[in-house]
């Protein structure tokens, strides 16, 4: 499909490869919460200095109703312990914020703090993540681990929350339909904006409409119009300039004449009078044609689409054919989309059946005005004629479930594996340090994930290993996976990135291959299966007798 209203994609500035190292400013160790701070004193006060943890990264369902999750927002947390640092001024912001006894010791500490102690395991970014499987593992110092959390989770469960909510609506739109994101002007504010626009284009999202977001992260930019651009225009006196050169001869014609004469024409054949169109949309369509004669594209529903908009748009397109260009579309804004949408395409081949210009039956047709995943799907269900979708407000408020929840725990501390008990069994935490892998059947779809203590060895292909579920003792199958996927990869340790980090677009690509994997019962919109996740039979049992050690045994009187 053409590209409408882009910019030049050739003036490829590869900012993801400048800025890979490059960080974002808001991203520091002050964007977090106080207890962070408060917690680091009181363990340095009671001499935990030299203690060491594991921590879990980890969410407990996934979003939107569905059964998978898409992980994202790991290149962010690397760039962040690379530039773990207090600044001069955080310490005397510290010093006057936080209570007057604490010892300036504790300050000279934090100073000199840096994440090179830190080992971060990870699952590959844009892979599909599933409950309770930690997506990231944090070992080292207590004291820094900790320092980390609110930030490391307020990176993650944006990012992974926006990357599955656009893969969704790519499901459910399909590949052949180009998908936009429009939702600056509604994102929870401009930083929310930025990632939204990122993780949308990771999750499977074409394009977006903001542009520093499209220098950033040198994400396809592309847009249309508004109505004010129509509304700016009362009728033809307002049209300065009517005139342009033929794209092959040079020659000037009137483009406003000539549309004219094209509006009457198509008034006979579309059985639409003139009478109802409105001068100055088509005053405010020839201006933008003036403007951007081979990227022509025109909203269409500032008046009304079927008396007005679709026969303005048509006369002009048909004035930029006969001086050598070809317009590319019209966005429909408002209306029944689906209705509108097949009286455009209808329109269109009509037009070019009857003036022997094939390519108006390609021109594309974009909708957009409150787009959701639902409206898509029932889109499809009526049929209609829209290839692309501008999608905004549901897409990057995440409207249908606004956060991820995903939790950072303590598991382990000086090797001594820590539980943390609930009422809800769901939310007992799996203790100590493990591992993860993913086990693939003879067609290659994922199977089920296994949570593994660190120190048993790995599943193997073709041996049958025993999965049971984590809290249900009747719940358990054997499984001979065909393929074993070791889900963690070392990413940081000894003070740097230790892998070399994918492209925006590889980890876009990976998004997709991934999902592949999963079966399509657990990518199903309505009541999709739940994937499993288990524990190998030595954590099963680790994790019970630890939970028998810890529950307080109460008495009845
Ligand atoms: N055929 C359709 N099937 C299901 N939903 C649709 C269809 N066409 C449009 N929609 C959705 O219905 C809603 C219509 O919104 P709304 O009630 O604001 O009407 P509107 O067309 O925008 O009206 P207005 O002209 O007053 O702006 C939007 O969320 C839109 O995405
Ligand atoms: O509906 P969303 O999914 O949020 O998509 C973005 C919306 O933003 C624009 O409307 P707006 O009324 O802000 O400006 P406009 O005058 O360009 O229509 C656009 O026309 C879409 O309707
Ligand atoms: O380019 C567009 O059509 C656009 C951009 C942002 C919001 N709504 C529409
Ligand atoms: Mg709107």
């Amino acid at each position: 499909m053409s590209s409408f209203m882009r910019t030049n994609k050739t003036d490829n500035y590869n900012f993801i490869e400048q800025n890979r190292f490059n960080h974002n400013a808001v991203v520091q160790p002050l964007l977090t919460d106080l207890y962070q701070i408060t917690m680091a004193y009181a363990y340095w006060k009671s001499g935990k200095t030299d203690n060491v943890a594991v921590f879990d990264l980890f969410f407990r369902t996934n979003p939107f109703h569905g059964e998978f999750t898409i992980f994202a927002g790991l290149e962010e947390c690397l760039k962040f312990l690379d530039n773990f640092r207090y600044s001069d001024s955080d310490m005397e912001y510290l010093k006057q914020t936080l209570d007057a006894n604490i010892e300036d010791e504790f300050y000279e500490y934090l100073r000199n703090l840096t994440a090179k102690d830190i080992t971060l395991y990870a699952i590959e970014e844009g892979s599909v993540a599933f409950p309770r499987v930690p997506i990231i593992k944090i070992e080292g110092p207590l004291i820094i681990a900790q320092l980390l959390e609110t930030t490391l989770l307020t990176l993650v469960n944006y990012a992974s929350l926006m990357a599955t909510n656009s893969a969704r609506y790519r499901m459910v739109a399909g590949k052949n339909i180009q998908l936009l994101e429009f939702g600056l002007r509604r994102a929870q504010g401009p930083d929310g904006g930025l990632s939204a626009s990122k993780y949308a284009y990771i999750g499977g999202f074409d394009g977006t409409s903001n542009v520093l977001a499209g220098k950033l992260f040198n994400i396809p930019v592309k847009g249309t119009h508004a109505h004010a651009y129509i509304t700016s225009f009362s009728g033809i006196s307002d049209l300065k300039t009517r005139v342009l050169r033929h794209k092959q001869t040079g020659i000037t014609g009137d483009l406003l004449e000539t549309a004219l004469k094209h509006r009457n024409n198509l008034s006979n054949v579309l059985d639409i009078s003139t009478e109802e169109s409105s001068e100055g949309e088509l005053a405010a369509m020839v201006s933008f044609a003036i403007a951007f004669p081979d990227v022509f594209m025109a909203l269409v529903d500032t008046y009304d689409v079927k008396r007005s908009g679709l026969l303005n748009f048509c006369a002009v397109a048909l004035a930029l054919n006969d001086l050598g260009y070809r317009a590319v579309g019209i966005r429909i804004d408002s209306g029944d989309l689906a209705y509108l949408s097949c009286l455009a395409r209808e329109t269109f081949e009509t037009i070019a059946e009857r003036f022997k210009i094939p390519w108006f039956n390609q021109l594309t047709i974009v909708a957009s005005n409150d787009i959701n995943e639902d409206t898509i799907l029932s889109l499809n269900e009526q049929g209609h004629k829209i290839d692309c979708f501008g999608i905004g407000t549901h897409l990057v408020t995440c409207q249908r479930q606004p956060a991820l929840g995903c939790v950072y725990k303590l598991v382990e501390i000086n090797e001594q594996a820590r539980i943390k008990l609930s009422q809800d069994v769901e939310k007992v935490t799996m203790p100590g340090s493990k591992n993860a892998y993913r086990l693939y059947s003879t067609d290659g779809h994922a199977l089920i994930d296994l949570l593994q203590k660190v120190t048993e060895s790995p599943p193997e292909v073709g041996q049958k290993v025993l999965c049971r579920h984590p809290f249900q003792e009747s719940k358990r199958a054997y499984v001979i996976p065909s393929r074993v996927e070791p889900l963690y990869k070392v990413y940081w340790k000894d003070g740097r990135i230790c892998q070399d980090l994918p492209t925006l677009e590889q980890v876009r690509e990976k998004v997709q291959r991934s999902l592949k994997t999963v079966r399509n019962d657990h990518k199903r919109t309505l009541n999709p299966t739940p994937y499993k996740v288990a524990v190998s039979d030595d954590l099963y049992n680790f994790i019970h007798d630890l939970w028998l050690q810890n529950a307080p045994i109460g008495e009845l009187s």
